[in-house]
C-alpha cells in the first residue's frame, strides 16, 4: 500500500492499494455509530459487502450514475436519509464510485449539521487522482459546473486498486486526462510515462500505473496542501477546466468531464501559444499525448458563443474579466487575465475538426 500524506490545516491520507477497502474503513470510523455509503449503480455489491464487514450501522444510499447525481434532488434524498436516520456530528458518510459520487458524498457531508466527516473511497481513475483528494465538493446547476458547493476536507481517502479492476477502459482513459494535467501543470514524467510506455501506464497492474497514480495524487496533495481554499496556486488544478466545464453543461452534463477537459487542454495550450508563451511543439505535445489516449480534441467552432457566455460563470472569472489558466512552459503554469476575445476565438478555432 502507498500512502500520501495531505498537509493540509486538517491532515489527512490517501492510500492506494489492492484489497484495502474495509481494513482501512475499519480503521477510520473514529468513534462513528452510523455511515451514510452513497454509491453509484456499478458499486451496489460492494456496498452491500460494507454493510455486512463494517460491523456497525450502515446505511446504503444508492444514486443515479455519472452526472445526474450532482443534482440538488439527489443531495435533498441524502439529507432526508440522515434525517430520518437521526445521523448527528459523530456519524460520518462514505462516497463509494467515481468522481461524481464522491463530489456529491462530500457536498453532502459539508452542508449536514454543517459539516460531518466525509471517508473517500473512489474507484475511477479520475475520482482517485482528482475528485476524491483536496476537499472540493459540490453538485452542478442548470447554468453550470459546480455552481453550489463547500470546501470540505475529507478525513481519509481509500483507493482500493481492486475495485478498479471493474472500471471499462473508455472510463480509465477518459480519467487520465487529469493525469495529463497534472503532469502538464507540475510534473513532466507523469508525461514521459505516457509517451514511452502508453500500454504499461494505463494497465492498472503494473508499476508504470502506479507510478503515475501516485505522482498524480501528489501533485494535487501539493497544492491543496499549500492553498486550500483556491486563493492562488490552486487554481492551476483548474487547467483546461474553463472551456471544459462550459462543453460539458452545453453538453447537458452527458459527456465524461475527462473528455471534455481534454478538447479545453488543447484549447488551453493553444492559447498559451497564442499569447507568446508556449512553444508550438508543447501544443503539439498536448495532441499527441491526448490523441495516444483517444481522448477527444475537437469541438464545432459555431458553438463559441453559448460556449463564451458558459465561461463567463466560471468561478475563475471576476467581474467581467475571463481568466484562464495557461502555460508559459511544460510544469509552468500561470493565470493569464482577461484576453481578447479575438484571440480566444482564435484558439477555439485551431480545434475545429
Ligand atoms: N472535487 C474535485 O476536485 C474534482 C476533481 C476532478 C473531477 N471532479 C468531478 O468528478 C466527476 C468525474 O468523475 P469520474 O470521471 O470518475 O466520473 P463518474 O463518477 O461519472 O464515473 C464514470 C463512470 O464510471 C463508473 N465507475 C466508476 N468506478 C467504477 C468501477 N470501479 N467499476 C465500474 N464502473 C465504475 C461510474 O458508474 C460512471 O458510469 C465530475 O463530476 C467532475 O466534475 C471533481
Ligand atoms: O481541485 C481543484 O481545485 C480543481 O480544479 C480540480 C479539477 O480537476 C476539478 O474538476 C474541480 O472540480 C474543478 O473545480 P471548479 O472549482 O472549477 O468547479
Ligand atoms: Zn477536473
Amino acid at each position: 500500500m502507498t500512502t500520501i500524506h495531505v498537509a493540509t490545516d486538517s491532515p489527512y491520507d490517501v492510500h492506494v492499494g489492492r484489497g484495502i477497502l474495509v481494513e482501512r474503513l475499519r480503521a477510520s470510523l473514529g468513534g462513528a455509530r452510523k455511515l451514510l455509503v452513497v454509491h453509484q449503480p456499478a458499486m451496489s455489491r460492494i456496498a452491500d459487502h460494507l454493510k455486512e464487514e463494517l460491523g456497525i450501522e450502515v446505511l446504503l444510499a444508492e444514486v443515479p450514475d455519472a452526472e445526474a447525481a450532482k443534482r440538488i434532488e439527489v443531495a435533498q434524498f441524502l439529507w432526508q436519509i440522515m434525517g430520518q436516520a437521526d445521523f448527528t456530528r459523530s456519524d460520518a458518510v462514505v462516497g463509494l464510485g467515481g468522481g461524481a459520487v464522491t463530489d456529491l458524498a462530500g457536498f453532502v457531508a459539508a452542508t449536514w449539521l454543517r459539516g460531518v466527516r466525509v471517508l473517500q473511497a473512489p474507484t475511477s481513475v479520475l475520482g482517485i487522482v482528482d475528485a476524491a483528494v483536496g476537499g472540493k465538493t459540490g453538485i452542478n446547476t442548470e447554468q453550470g459546473k459546480n455552481l453550489v458547493g463547500a470546501f470540505h476536507h475529507p478525513s481519509t481517502v481509500i483507493a482500493d486498486l481492486e475495485l478498479v479492476d471493474s472500471l471499462p477502459r473508455n472510463e480509465l482513459l477518459t480519467g487520465f486526462a487529469e493525469v495529463v494535467k497534472a503532469g502538464f501543470i507540475a510534473d513532466p514524467r507523469i508525461l514521459e510515462l505516457l509517451e514511452t510506455r502508453l500500454d504499461a501506464t494505463t494497465d492498472p497492474t503494473t508499476p508504470e500505473f502506479a507510478e503515475a497514480i501516485a505522482r498524480a495524487i501528489d501533485v494535487k496533495a501539493k497544492v491543496v496542501a499549500n492553498d486550500f481554499r483556491e486563493h492562488g496556486e490552486r487554481e492551476f488544478l483548474n487547467y483546461g477546466h474553463t472551456l471544459g466545464h462550459a462543453i460539458e453543461l452545453h453538453e447537458r452534463y452527458r459527456w465524461r468531464h475527462g473528455a471534455a477537459v481534454s478538447i479545453g487542454m488543447v484549447f488551453a495550450a493553444e492559447l498559451s501559444r497564442l499569447a507568446g508563451r508556449l512553444p508550438e511543439a508543447a501544443v503539439d505535445r498536448h495532441r499527441a499525448i491526448l490523441g495516444s489516449l483517444e481522448l477527444p480534441m475537437t469541438y464545432p467552432v459555431g458553438r463559441w458563443q453559448s460556449l463564451l457566455a458558459s465561461m463567463r460563470r466560471d468561478k475563475k472569472a471576476r467581474g467581467a474579466m475571463l481568466r484562464f489558466i495557461v502555460l508559459d512552459d511544460v510544469a509552468k503554469p500561470r493565470v493569464l487575465e482577461g484576453p481578447d476575445e479575438s484571440m480566444l476565438f482564435m484558439a477555439y478555432q485551431s480545434l475545429a475538426d
